[in-house]
């Protein structure tokens, strides 16, 4: 028998649950723990995951893989992917346009693409669910954060694949928590109600905001602030304890990678401490050439710090709201979730920002898990009455960024908006600018940017105009499908069976 499970492919750490007992719940690893750190290490011997390789990072941090899922469907060239690598331990080159990682396995020098890396965390945690089930699993709904784009999610997919899992759905991680919140409390469909969940994560803060009554829940929009997560947080830290070492030792610590990993370890393990505790030590020794770091840090600097990331806070929530034509005195529930809600000047700012709501807090851990594997559940049971209800209920998908094409002046003309609803049919007709043109050559784009080149190229369509007319004479349809697995772009000239397609996979 094969059984779907929920896995959150979080950018530090992972959980995969499962449905039993009609309720979801996450699976314990060979560590004891719900969450396995998404870090993959590359020995002599073999391959370590999680816990133990993330052990090994500071010992081996050329061969420890993590952050991967920040490289995943971007080409080398991206800004975001170069400024990465600049920061990692692990060597990334380029392999034909797509960042390539380099690594020292079994003693050979091996390159994988990020989807490679991910499908091996994917395979770990299927095998996790296999073991705990007792059966063989190959579906799953995978949770991501909503900025990714159609390109990002299609490369999960195959990632998915090549780990033997079909994926059954791509599901934003906010969203994925306010299923699980809203089925595991029986609050579904009781009145109208708006929510909004705020997922604060390791690399970014996901917003999703539902609007929900009697007849339908709807997601109305779902944003993302990859400027603001745990990762930023320890960066501050880092930051903060270099410069303190430099003028004590004289020493830049962010030129020796090991000891910088090490840093960045014990800056996480007192960033999350600082969460229960008003001040605590910081303690590692013989960092650099035998000299050592020995500090300590109060909640009250450590939020002085990182005052400006946590003034992002409120914008990133307006953003969200504006997104879905909301004001936060119309929210009902405010929700938090992900590692970094256990901090406690994060719960006082969602907080302040809801006027004094005081915010449900869901398992930061697993809650995302979870939800994906609610919705693997009812994916995999069509037949059951409350699945079908649930599915006739919940529209849960919506475009995480606007699709269009290049215009003259190379505008971006946007064919389906940005949070609109999917499954959607949308087109546009337009014209030539150039007398007795023979084809035209559609440029297609993924973003929100006025001009078409700032946003994401997604692919191009040539379309032969028949017999040669003038400018502005030719009809021409651009029609795009999009549905949670792909988009389909037909151009056709109006009048004639003259059309092409381009069908790229994704997901919403
Ligand atoms: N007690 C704590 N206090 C502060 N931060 C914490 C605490 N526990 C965990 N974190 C932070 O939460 C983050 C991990 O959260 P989570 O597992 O929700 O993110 P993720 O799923 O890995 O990432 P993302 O969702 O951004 O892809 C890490 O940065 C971790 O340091």
């Amino acid at each position: 028998m094969s059984r779907a499970i929920g896995i959150d492919l979080g950018s530090s750490s992972s959980c995969v649950s499962i449905w039993r007992n009609g309720q979801a719940e996450p699976v314990i690893n060979d560590w004891g723990n719900t969450v396995t750190p998404s870090y993959v290490s590359f020995t002599d011997k073999g391959r370590l995951f999680g816990d133990a390789a993330k052990y090994r990072a500071s010992i081996h941090p050329s061969n420890t893989i993590y952050n991967f899922k920040s490289l995943l469907g971007r080409k080398f060239s991206d800004s975001k992917v170069q400024s990465l690598i600049s920061q990692l331990p692990y060597q990334v080159v380029d392999r034909g346009g797509i960042p390539s990682i380099r690594v020292d396995y079994r003693g050979e020098r091996k390159e994988y693409i990020p989807q490679e890396i991910v499908a091996m965390l994917l395979l770990r945690l299927k095998e996790l669910a296999e073991l705990e089930q007792g059966t063989e699993v190959s579906q799953a709904v995978i949770a991501v954060p909503s900025f990714f784009t159609f390109v990002q999610r299609e490369a999960v997919r195959d990632a998915a694949q090549i780990a033997g899992l079909h994926t059954l759905k791509i599901v934003n991680e906010a969203t994925a928590a306010a299923v699980h919140h809203l089925i595991s409390n029986g609050v579904l469909g009781q009145g109208q109600k708006n929510i909004i969940v705020l997922d604060f994560g390791a690399a970014s803060l996901d917003t999703s905001v539902i609007v929900m009554d009697e007849r339908a829940l709807e997601v109305k929009a779902t944003t993302s602030n990859p400027k603001l997560g745990g990762t930023h947080f320890d960066d501050v830290l880092v930051a903060h304890f270099a410069s303190m070492f430099k003028s004590l030792h004289q020493k830049d610590i962010y030129g020796y990678p090991r000891a910088l990993q090490r840093l960045r370890h014990a800056c996480e393990r007192a960033k999350t401490r600082l969460s229960f505790a008003s001040q605590i030590p910081l303690e590692v020794d013989t960092l650099v050439e035998g000299d050592g770091l020995y500090s300590i840090m109060t909640q009250t600097r450590f939020e002085d710090l990182c005052g400006k990331l946590f003034e992002q806070v409120a914008p990133s929530v307006e953003r969200a709201l504006s997104g879905a034509n909301l004001n936060p005195r119309q929210i009902h529930e405010v929700v938090i979730t992900g590692g970094s809600s256990r901090i406690p000047a994060i719960k006082s700012l969602v907080k302040r920002i809801f006027d004094g709501k005081t915010p449900s807090i869901v398992d930061p851990d697993c809650s995302v898990a979870n939800g994906a594997a609610t919705l693997a559940a009812i994916l995999t049971s069509p037949a059951n009455v409350e699945s079908r209800r649930f599915n006739e209920y919940a529209r849960l998908d919506i475009a995480p960024h606007g699709l269009g094409v290049a215009t003259s002046g190379g505008l971006m003309t946007t064919i389906v908006p940005r949070f609109a609803q999917i499954p959607i049919e949308s087109f546009v007709d337009f014209t030539t600018v150039q007398d007795f043109q023979p084809s035209i050559v559609i440029r297609l784009y993924e973003g929100e940017h006025s001009q078409a080149k700032d946003n994401l190229f997604l692919g191009r369509l040539v379309l032969l105009l028949g017999h040669p007319q003038p400018r502005g004479f030719p009809r021409i349809r651009i029609a795009f499908t999009v549905d949670s697995a792909q988009i389909v772009v037909t151009a056709n000239l109006i009048g004639t069976e003259e059309s092409t397609t381009l069908t790229s996979t994704g997901g919403g």
